[in-house]
């Protein structure tokens, strides 16, 4: 179920399962059943329920909405923005089983409603919300009555989860088969309340078949690939993960990291550093080693041993020349990579020379880590990265621009695969946003990496867990609590696994 659809997928869906034998009304009299269902299921008395229907199939539903409150006892007033002999098909069909009055949605006001059934736009928004709805919106989004969306809030475009012109801001969404980017993409996840996904009738195999490359990040995405504590198991054959160092004044980013990695799992950690730098690191580290390593050359020297298997570069190393030659070096020694911050930064405007390093790295799997501003200087000249609608297109297209997997950070970070793959994650708490915890990212992504984890899996399930680390810690949080709070996140995903008998 982690799918996530877009709107045309849907309707391929929907296609499909009445092309199947399922008439188009059965799923739209299923869509507002699961919708009345979330209402009667507040109610615990008769309440004043406003309907608002739109001129589409969404509004459709909402008249199969009205119908079955009122069949319950309930007080239904509907308000249409086009009259029901104006609409066409199922949704015709559906308000022709709607016995009462159909009062125009201009001027509707909140008055007295306890709860509002937004049934205006769904997937078939189409352009931005202009007079009168606008004014609608603004009064259900003022009124103190409850929200249910029918879909996605009205206003909210579902692929991109953008506000088109003005969106009403939902207390519960009620979707169909599976949710869609725009209930997890900023700013639209702000507009849903609580999503739930009601079951209209579209198999899983229909869903299967439509080859959906996006989903929201969760275990049940990646967790056959996590490492698995091995009673066999030995340090050397969990990876050894290299964190290079900033210099003598720049050296916190690298230890977080390196903590990071280790926590992650990785069997052995050295963090390289600049030979001036060594004393301060060494100082500041126990069970992560430190190496003095002297720029792109050293770094060389010590990759002619194979068991320093996966990198991170970037975290205060600096912007410029050297770091880039660190990352071509380490890139042309075949070995698994996490580029954050200077090391991306270095590249900027250099789209050409980023190819060119990831491919001499594959196939390893080069994972990138830009928060928005890195990602501008990184891909605003990408192919289709400027024409993208949204963040999820953003990062597909930046992945296929150079060949690496694209986590691009946010509270809704998407992680994009060359080959087309993308994850949505949800679990990212408002407090992770705080120094350093990107250094902490690159960290556990590269621990993962390490232990040959492949790296669009590696990358989705660094994401998760360091969400999952800051929701386990709370508020308060600082970037070094998160490694801390790892120990608890593998025992919780490691039960999880145990108990689903993966
Ligand atoms: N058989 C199906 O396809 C099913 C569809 N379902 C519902 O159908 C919805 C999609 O229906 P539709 O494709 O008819 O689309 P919508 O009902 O979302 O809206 C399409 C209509 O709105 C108009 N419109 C779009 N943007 C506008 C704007 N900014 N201002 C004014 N008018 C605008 C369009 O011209 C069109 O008339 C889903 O969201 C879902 O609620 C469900 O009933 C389940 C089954
Ligand atoms: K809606």
């Amino acid at each position: 179920m982690l799918e996530l659809l877009t709107c045309s997928e849907m309707a391929a869906a929907d296609g499909r399962t009445i092309a199947g034998g399922t008439p188009g009304i059965v799923l739209m009299e299923r869509a507002g059943q699961a919708v009345a269902e979330r209402v009667l299921a507040r109610a615990s008395g008769r309440l004043r329920v406003a309907v608002l229907c739109g001129p589409g199939n969404n509004g459709g539903d909402g008249y199969v909405v009205a119908r079955l409150l009122a069949k319950s006892g309930h007080d239904v007033a509907v308000h249409a923005l086009v009259p029901p002999d104006r609409l066409r098909g199922d949704a015709a069909e559906a308000a022709r089983g709607w016995a009462g009055a159909v009062l125009p949605l201009e001027g509707w006001t909140a008055d007295g409603f306890d709860v509002v059934v937004d049934a205006i736009f769904g997937a078939g928004l189409a352009r931005d919300i202009a007079a009168p709805v606008d004014s609608v919106i603004a009064a259900v989004n003022e009124s103190r009555a409850h929200v249910v969306a029918v879909d996605v809030p009205s206003g909210i475009d579902g692929d991109t989860g953008a506000v088109r012109g003005c969106a009403v801001e939902a207390d519960e969404t009620v979707t169909f088969a599976r949710r869609k980017p725009g209930h997890l993409l900023l700013p639209g996840r702000m507009h849903c309340g609580r999503v739930h996904v009601a079951d209209i009738g579209i198999t899983d195999a229909t869903v299967a078949d439509l080859g959906v490359r996006t989903a929201a990040n969760a275990p049940g995405l990646w967790s056959d690939m996590l490492p698995r504590p091995d009673a066999a198991g030995h340090k050397y054959k969990r990876g050894h993960l290299v964190v290079a160092s900033g210099g003598p004044s720049r050296t916190g980013a690298a230890r977080l990291a390196a903590r990071a990695g280790l926590r992650a799992g990785a069997g052995l950690v050295t963090v390289a550093s600049p030979p001036d730098a060594v004393a301060i690191n060494a100082a500041q580290l126990t069970a992560v080693m430190v190496r003095p390593v002297d720029g792109a050359e050293g770094l060389a020297d010590i990759l002619g041993d194979a068991r320093f298997n996966a990198l991170v570069l970037g975290p205060a190393l600096g912007v410029g020349e050297e770091t880039r030659r660190m990352v071509e070096v380490a890139a042309a020694a075949q070995r698994h990579l996490v580029l954050d911050a200077d090391a991306l930064t270095s590249f900027a405007g250099n789209l050409a020379g980023l190819w060119q390093m990831v491919t001499s790295a594959v196939p390893s799997g080069v994972v990138l880590t830009p928060h928005e501003g890195e990602f501008s200087r990184l891909f605003g000249e990408a192919e289709g990265v400027a024409q993208a609608r949204s963040k999820l297109e953003r990062a597909r297209a930046a992945a296929a621009a150079s060949g690496a997997v694209v986590v691009l950070k946010g509270p809704d970070t998407v992680i994009a695969a060359p080959d087309g793959r993308a994850a949505i994650n949800e679990n990212a708490p408002p407090w992770l946003a705080t120094a350093g915890t990107g250094d902490v990212l690159a960290g556990i992504i590269g621990g993962l990496m390490a232990q040959e984890m492949p790296a669009f899996a590696a990358a989705c399930a660094g994401v998760w867990m360091h969400g999952a680390a800051a929701a386990a810690f709370g508020p308060g949080l600082i970037a070094e609590d998160l490694p801390e709070m790892l120990p608890r996140v593998w025992r919780e995903l490691l039960e999880l696994l145990f108990s689903t008998g993966n």
